[in-house]
This record gives structure tokens, sequence and C-alpha cells, in this order.
């Protein structure tokens, strides 16, 4: 890729992508630029982990990025928006990947007509298994949206999607990778509860969810076919899955990413 692309906010999010993009080898590390508000200790820590550019003076910043990724929380978007404003450059691209926040309020952030593409990764960036969704603001045409792509799909799969369904999207993959670590974490109390070496439960806990989600992958069969596959009638996983029935564990996972989503859009009406 023949882009310098810019990071503002130097937070979890934006070091997963960066060390995808990093392992991917698709940009020089001179192409990738890094800044945040003030924190140098952090620019720092980013440098020595990934080599990669990271400078407080956002004019340097802004003016060598060809793409700028905005990546601060939503609350920091305004602030950060007002500290690069002025040396953004007409037809400069801008991605975010600021949960809840629409394109259209970044437009009206910068007051100019530059392209914006809102994107949804997952931390999963870090080791190139992101699910990303994609999708174009109003001056974004196919050309940024394929440049989304392309950058995107160095750190795991992409989908495109319309901008409204970006609430969901975070609800379901945004902040999914987090309850199934949640999940793991209860199984590795209940292993641990019941006298198991917390190495030993770990392997078996990390290995079961990596073979659980490349048999999603690669059989191609639905979620409910390969749990019943597991299901003898009597067995251990119909007395595991009954209570989890018990607890209403679906509606909790549904109300769970409901509740997620919902919150995406709160942070949008705080526009
Ligand atoms: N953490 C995750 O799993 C995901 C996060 N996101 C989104 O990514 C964004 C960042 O999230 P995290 O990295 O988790 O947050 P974080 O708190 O780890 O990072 C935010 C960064 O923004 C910087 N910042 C704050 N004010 C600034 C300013 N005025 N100018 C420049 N930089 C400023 C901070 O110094 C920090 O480096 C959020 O909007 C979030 O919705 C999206 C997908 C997944
Ligand atoms: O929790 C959050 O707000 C961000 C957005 C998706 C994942 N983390």
């Amino acid at each position: 890729m023949n882009k310098k692309i810019a990071f503002v906010g130097a937070g979890s999010m934006a070091e997963a992508i960066i060390s995808g993009i990093v392992k991917s080898g698709i940009l020089k590390k001179e192409q990738i630029l890094v800044t945040n508000k003030s924190n140098r200790e952090r620019l720092e820590n980013i440098k020595n982990k990934y080599d990669v550019q990271c400078i407080l003076d956002k004019e340097t910043v802004i003016t060598e990025a060809d793409i700028v990724i905005l990546a601060t929380k939503p609350y920091d978007l305004k602030e950060s928006v007002e500290s690069i404003k002025e040396f953004i450059q007409p037809g400069q691209l801008i991605f975010s990947v600021i949960a809840g926040i629409s394109t259209d309020y970044i437009t009206t952030l910068f007051g100019g007509n530059n392209p914006v593409v809102r994107a949804m990764p997952n931390t999963s960036a870090t080791i190139g298994y992101s699910a990303t969704a994609i999708s174009a603001g109003k001056y974004a045409h196919e050309v940024h949206l394929n440049q989304a792509e392309e950058l995107f799909e160095t750190i795991g799969t992409t989908v495109i999607v319309n901008e409204d369904d970006m609430h969901t999207v975070t609800g379901i993959s945004g902040s999914g990778p987090a309850y199934i670590y949640y999940l793991v974490e209860a199984m590795e109390k209940a292993a641990t509860e019941a006298g198991f070496d917390k190495e030993i439960a770990m392997e078996l806990i990390t290995q079961t969810v990596r073979g659980a989600g490349q048999m999603l992958k690669e059989t191609g069969e639905s979620a409910a076919v390969l749990r019943k596959k597991i299901t003898s009638p009597q067995g251990t996983t119909e007395a595991g899955i009954e209570t989890l029935n018990k607890y209403d564990f679906e509606k909790i996972v549904m109300k769970c990413v409901k509740s997620a989503s919902n919150r995406s859009e709160e942070l949008g009406k705080s526009e």
C-alpha cells in the first residue's frame, strides 16, 4: 500500500491495528504515524514496541498523512478534531473507528467535505483476526471504501454495511471478544475450583474456544448443528445446556448485545 496513515489516539484499539498492520508487512514502519493528546510515555512505548513514527506534533503527523484514523474515545473526539482540523487538507481521507459516532457528525466537526469512512474493528486485529465492518459517509466514494477494505483486510476480514447497522455491529463484533473472554474467565474459575492447575485449565479452554471458532469457519455447518453433534441424549453436554437454559442463557446474551448496541446509539446521541 502506497499511503501514509496517521493514528489520532494511541490506545488499545490503535495499538491492535498497528500491531496487525506491522505484522502483515503491508506498510513500512515509516508509513505509520501515531499521535495522542499529550502522553509522551505512551508514544515512546508504542515506538519501542513497533518502531513506527510516534510524534506529538499534530501538524507534522497530519500533513504527512494520506489517511487519518480517528481512534480516540467518543467523548474526546471533539477536542482531538479541534487540535488537527487546521492541518487537514481538502480531500484528505478520514477513517474513524470510534463507536457510536456518525460520519455526518465527523464531517460537521471538520467543517469541510472530506471523505469519511467509519470502521468497527475489534482487538483481535492484534493477530490479524479482526472482524471489521465498514461504511461510507456521504462524501466517501467507492475508491475510499476500497482503500478502507485494503487496509482493514490486513488485520482480518471485512464486510461493508449500512451505517445504520453500525450500532448492532458494535454490539456483536466490536464488543464481542469481551463476551467470549468473560465466558473463558467463568470456565477457568470452574476448572480451578474443581482443583485444576491453572495452566492446564487454560490450555484446555483456549484450544476449545479456538477449535469451536475454526469449526464454525471451516465446516460450513451452523452453530446449532455443531452443538447438536456434541449433545448426546442423557449426556454431559445436555446437562450443562439444561442449566444454561434454566438461567435463560440465550435471552441474556441477546440482551447483552442489545445493551451494547443501545449504548452505541447513546454515544451517537451525545454528538
Ligand atoms: N477497544 C476496543 O476493543 C475497540 C474500541 N473501538 C473504539 O476505538 C476508540 C478507542 O478505544 P480504545 O483504544 O479502547 O481507547 P483508549 O482509551 O485505550 O485510547 C484512546 C486514545 O485516545 C487518546 N486521546 C484522548 N484525547 C485525545 C486528543 N484530544 N487528541 C489525541 N488523542 C487523544 C488517548 O491518549 C488514548 O491514546 C473508541 O472510540 C472505541 O469506541 C472500536 C472497536 C473496538
Ligand atoms: O467498549 C467500547 O465502547 C468499545 C467499542 C467496541 C469495543 N470497545
